[in-house]
This record gives structure tokens, C-alpha cells and sequence, in this order.
């Protein structure tokens, strides 16, 4: 199975992230972001570092550029930070953040790389945090002016806009959990976000239409299948109520402009409030163009009588990769089957998949065989997807290059190009990335 079998107008890229890769976190204007102060807080990033420099991408992007192609990806997927923008999250537009874009943009072109951008991938402006953040409907307001400045600034080069990166992150994991900037602990604050979240996209992708009609707009979710530990009723029941909460609680009102009633109801009798505000989430449904899915692994879960979701997930015995995740490559074709199936026909992206392991650098070599057999049986579940008759578009490796990895800092390594923190952020192709380059130029087949 070669790249020749897959569609011909099929893009191939790598993902990135702005707060992952920029650096440059107070410079030519930018203004503070929700994980600039969450970095910088004490404990919050388990090896002590920040997204300050990371891999100072901000003043080295004309050579990551050149990574891209020589590689031989034809597509590119990154993030704008909204604080290089707007300093202040709205009102003054800080031009050297927007001209930084304005030459990643041309200088991808230029290569002849197809630009992905979202809009949104986690680093809110921290003035907007201190009145509330995406609790707070002014967020909505001016992520809406942000957006709009965008497509008018970069409307005419860029085709593909996502407007979120995995609202579920931005709402449970970093307001339920804490785990996330702004490292908030309570459901309720965690739902009133998913909403505002849900709210902004679909008014994103509304004003885009009168702005910019040639261009496609969707948004990125993190989905995973959720399987039963057990065929009894009760774990069966567990998986329905975490599939809701994680995926449905975003796909439904996306494609069907109504929360998961199952887990509505839940919340509902929890929080008697709740029906009032929340109970319509139509204007979430405005038609998109495509879904982006980033896959990683599955979740298996069992009965729990203690918890909201009456499920807890299980650690089953597998292969894991240094985030402790399964490695579950038939979970991409499931994935992608089911969307297809159950909210179809959409054009499809799988805007991120990958994998961290332990990446040793050895005699100048690192030799991540690991993350080789990952993406080859990935590739190949997308394949089966494709030949089902899903339709999907693109894939997205995460990741270019090793970065901050969120509240891991850069402990944990994704990127087909290792990152020497040790010798000035020096750029190191893996053997992912020579397998990678083959593969791309026909020169090997997924046997
Ligand atoms: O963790 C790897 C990547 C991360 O670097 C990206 O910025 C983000 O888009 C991303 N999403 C997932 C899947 N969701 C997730 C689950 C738990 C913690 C963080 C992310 C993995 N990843």
C-alpha cells in the first residue's frame, strides 16, 4: 500500500501548535496569553519549563518551512495566537503579529504547502481571562472580531479554516479538570465554556460565509471510541454516557444543533438551572465544510455507581506510547467509519495523529521505530476508512518537530524531527522522518 493508492488530491502534512512552537512569548507586541501565565505558574508544568522560547519557531519559521519541504508534505497545519493579534484580546491590532502570518502564509505558498490554520488552539489572551474568559459571552464577541480580521487579512492565501482546537480540551480539561490553563476545577464553569465555545464557532463559521464564500471552514475535535470492558448492561451504559461526554457533547450539537439528551438529562438533574441556558445549542449548527479529527486512542470503561457518568475508564493490558495512551490504529477507521455514519456526508481531515516515545538521541541518530510502525498502521486504518467510502481528505502528522507539550513541558517528545534543547533548538530529522519522506515519494509501501 503505497501513497499512490490513496486519492490523488490527498493532502499529506504535519500539525503544529502556536504556544507549542512560537516562543517569542513577549516579543514585537504580543500580548500575554492564558498559558504564558499558566506556564510560569509554580507546579503546573510537571518539568518546570515554559512555552517562553519553546522552539523559537517565531524567528526560525523560513527554516522549519524548509523542513516541511524536505519532507515532501504538500499541506500544513497551524495555529494563529490570538494575543499576537489582538494584545489585549480585542480593540488594538498589534502589526507585527499580524505580519508574522502574513509571511509564514506567503513563504508556505511560495513551497508550494497548503496552510491549515486554526483559529484557536488554547492561548487566549489573559486580559480576556481576567473578566472570565469563555465563561464570559464578550469572549464569544471577540473571538468573532479576531476571526473576522483574520479572513479579511488572510482570506485571499488561506482555503482551510478550523475555528477550535478540541473544545472538549478547552472545556472540560481545562475547567473541569484543571489540567489545562486556566487550571479551573468545577463542571458547571466547564459546561457554561463547551457552550460559549460551541456559540462562537458557530457564529465563526456564519460570518465567514458572508466574508469569505470560496473558503471551507470546520473545526478540530479529539475524539476517541469508547468501548464497554464488559458486555454487561451496566459497562454498556457506562461506554454510552462517556461517548457522550466525550464526543457527542460536541458532534450533536455541531451536526445536529441539539446536546446528547442522555447526558443532558444528567446534568440537567444536577443543575436545575442548567435547562434554561443551555438547552439549545442550535446556533452551533451552522453547516461546515469539514470535520477535523484528531485520533489517538480508544477508552475502555466499566461501571462506576460513584461517579456523574456512572463510568470510570479501565487500563487494559496494550502497547502504550510515553503518554501511557493504547496504541489502537484500528480506532481511526472506527472513528472515521462511525462519523461518516452518523453525521456524513462531510469531508473529513484526521488533523492530528502521532505518537510520543522515549526518542534517544544516539551517535546523532534517533531511531524511533516505534513511532514508525504507529503511523504505518494508522495510515493503513485510514486506507480501510478511504476504501469504505468515507472521505477523507488529509492527514496531519503530529508533529513537525518536538515541543512544549502542554503540562508536560518538553518531556514528552511527538515530532518526526527531534529538538535539541541542549544545542540551540537544533532541528534533528528522525528516522520517522526519513520513513516519512519515503513514503510521501512513493518509495515504500506500508507492508
Ligand atoms: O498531546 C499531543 C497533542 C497536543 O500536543 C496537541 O496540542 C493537542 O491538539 C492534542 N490533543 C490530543 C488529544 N487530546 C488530549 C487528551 C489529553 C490531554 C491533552 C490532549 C493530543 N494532542
Amino acid at each position: 500500500m503505497k501513497r499512490e493508492m490513496f486519492p490523488g488530491d490527498f493532502l499529506w502534512g504535519v500539525a503544529t501548535a502556536s504556544y507549542q512552537i512560537e516562543g517569542a512569548y513577549n516579543e514585537d507586541g504580543k500580548g500575554e496569553s492564558i498559558w504564558d501565565r499558566f506556564a510560569h505558574a509554580p507546579g503546573k508544568i510537571k518539568d518546570g519549563t515554559t512555552g517562553d522560547v519553546a522552539c523559537d519557531h517565531y524567528h526560525r519559521y523560513r527554516e522549519d518551512i524548509a523542513l516541511l519541504k524536505e519532507l515532501g508534505v504538500n499541506a500544513y497545519r497551524f495555529s494563529v495566537s490570538w494575543p499576537r493579534i489582538f494584545p489585549c484580546g480585542k480593540g488594538e491590532v498589534n502589526q507585527k503579529g499580524l505580519d508574522f502570518y502574513d509571511a509564514l502564509v506567503d513563504e508556505l505558498l511560495k513551497q508550494g504547502i497548503k496552510p491549515l490554520l486554526t483559529l484557536y488552539h488554547w492561548d487566549l489572551p489573559q486580559p480576556l481571562q481576567f473578566h472570565g474568559g469563555w465563561t464570559n459571552t464578550d469572549t464569544v464577541q471577540a473571538f468573532l472580531e479576531y476571526a473576522m480580521l483574520l479572513f479579511k487579512k488572510l482570506g485571499d492565501r488561506v482555503e482551510l479554516w478550523a475555528t477550535f482546537n478540541e473544545p472538549w480540551c478547552i472545556s472540560f480539561l481545562a475547567h473541569e479538570l484543571g489540567e489545562h490553563a486556566p487550571g479551573i476545577k468545577d463542571l458547571r464553569t466547564a459546561l457554561q465554556v463547551a457552550h460559549n465555545v460551541l456559540v462562537a464557532h458557530g457564529k465563526a463559521v456564519k460570518a465567514f460565509r458572508s466574508e469569505n464564500p470560496s473558503g471551507k471552514t470546520g473545526i478540530v475535535l479529539n475524539l476517541y471510541p469508547v468501548h464497554p470492558s464488559s458486555e454487561s448492561e451496566q459497562d454498556k451504559e457506562a461506554a454510552i454516557l462517556s461517548d457522550c461526554y466525550r464526543n457527542r457533547w460536541f458532534l450533536d450539537p455541531v451536526f445536529k444543533g441539539e446536546y446528547p439528551q442522555e447526558l443532558l438529562s444528567v446534568y440537567q438533574k444536577l443543575y436545575g438551572d442548567f435547562a434554561k441556558d443551555y438547552e439549545s445549542i442550535q446556533v452551533a449548527c451552522e453547516k461546515i465544510d469539514f470535520l477535523g479529527v484528531n485520533y489517538y486512542s480508544r477508552e475502555v470503561v466499566s461501571h462506576d455507581p460513584k461517579s456523574i457518568l456512572k463510568s470510570k475508564t479501565v487500563k487494559v493490558e496494550a502497547k502504550r506510547t510515553d503518554m501511557g495512551w493504547e496504541i489502537y490504529p484500528q480506532g481511526i477507521q472506527e472513528i472515521l467509519v462511525r462519523i461518516n455514519r452518523e453525521y456524513g456526508p462531510i469531508d473529513l481531515y484526521v488533523t492530528e495523529n502521532g505518537a510520543a516515545f522515549k526518542d534517544e538521541l544516539k551517535d546523532g541518530e534517533i531511531r524511533d521505530y516505534e513511532r514508525i510502525d504507529f503511523l504505518k498502521e494508522h495510515f493503513k486504518n485510514t486506507y480501510y476508512a478511504i476504501q469504505q467510502g468515507v472521505p477523507v481528505k488529509g492527514y496531519f502528522v503530529w508533529s513537525l518537530m518536538d515541543n512544549f507539550e502542554w503540562a508536560h513541558g518538553y518531556s514528552k517528545r511527538f515530532g518526526l524531527f527531534y529538538v535539541d534543547y541542549n544545542d540551540n533548538l537544533k532541528r534533528i530529522p528522525k528516522e520517522s522522518a526519513r520513513w516519512f519522506k519515503k513514503f510521501l515519494n512513493n518509495e515504500i509501501s506500508l507492508e
